[in-house]
């Protein structure tokens, strides 16, 4: 049976298929959509509230940025250990910043969390030691990507982390294609049409620009961490974690 939270978007034949974007349209399905879209989604929340455990330090700020519905802001509340810390969730969409805000407010924690509708571009970021960008910077333009990599960089504490999910463009043709197969696969598993694979990735051909590994390890090392190494990865999607 399905739900009203159930992503049902590209379902039926559109006339155009519209730029992706993060409207009331998509914030009503968003768990569903993304759960049933990105493999490992789960693993990756609550291995970036492990991290948090082991790397917030007290008296830091924590950045989820392209927070959406607050998922890594929740992991990472319900894991710090460290005192005197401040949650700032940031996202540009009006209509997720609204549900995340009700969403935060309905669960109890220690560290005080603040969602702000906010630009990570235009953002200043107050010293922190720990950044999460779980699927967001596929969303910035390519050449502003390694600026923010830089800004995020200098925001860090000696020993803060920086985690980014992404879903990754294979520099080899033949393993992207397979890659992308088993993704559509993993897709038609969890319940999405040839339709709905297929309007999709149109809605999202402008606006989700993907990067190679290589050019994500490559902008982790130009913007001076000491340390960087994927710790996940399954089908064409990926997690990073770097240390200042
Ligand atoms: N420049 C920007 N400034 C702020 N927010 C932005 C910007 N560009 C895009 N966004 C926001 O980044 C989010 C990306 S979704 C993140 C999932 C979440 N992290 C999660 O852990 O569930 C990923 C996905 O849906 O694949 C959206 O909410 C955008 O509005
Ligand atoms: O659905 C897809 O094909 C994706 O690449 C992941 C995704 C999940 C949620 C919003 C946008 C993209």
């Amino acid at each position: 049976m399905q739900s009203s939270d159930t992503d049902i978007i590209y379902s039926n034949p559109h006339a155009k298929v519209k730029d992706f974007n993060f409207d009331e349209q998509v914030v009503e399905v968003f768990p569903d959509m993304i759960s049933r879209s990105v493999p490992g989604y789960n693993t990756i929340i609550d291995t970036i509230g492990r991290l948090s455990q082991q790397y917030v330090q007290d008296n830091t700020y924590v950045y989820d940025l392209g927070c959406s519905l607050g998922a890594a802001t929740l992991a990472m509340r319900k894991a710090i250990a460290a005192s005197g810390c401040q949650i700032i969730g940031m996202d540009t969409s009006t209509a997720m910043v609204e549900r995340c805000q009700r969403h935060v407010a309905a669960f109890k924690g220690e560290t005080p969390v603040e969602i702000l509708e906010q630009d990570i571009l235009k953002a200043q970021l107050k010293p922190a030691s720990m950044i999460v960008l779980n699927f967001t910077l596929q969303f910035v333009e390519k050449e502003q990507r390694q600026s923010l990599i830089d800004k995020i960089s200098k925001a860090l504490v000696p020993g803060g982390i920086l985690v980014i999910s992404e879903k990754i463009n294979h520099q080899n043709e033949v393993c992207r294609d397979l890659l992308i197969d088993l993704h559509h696969d993993f897709k038609r598993a969890n319940g999405y049409s040839e339709l709905e694979i297929a309007q999709k990735r149109t809605a999202l051909e402008n606006v989700m620009k993907t990067d190679s590994l290589e050019v994500q390890l490559d902008r982790l090392k130009q913007a001076g961490f000491s340390h960087a190494t994927q710790w996940f990865q399954c089908f064409n999607f990926t997690s990073l974690v770097a240390i200042k």
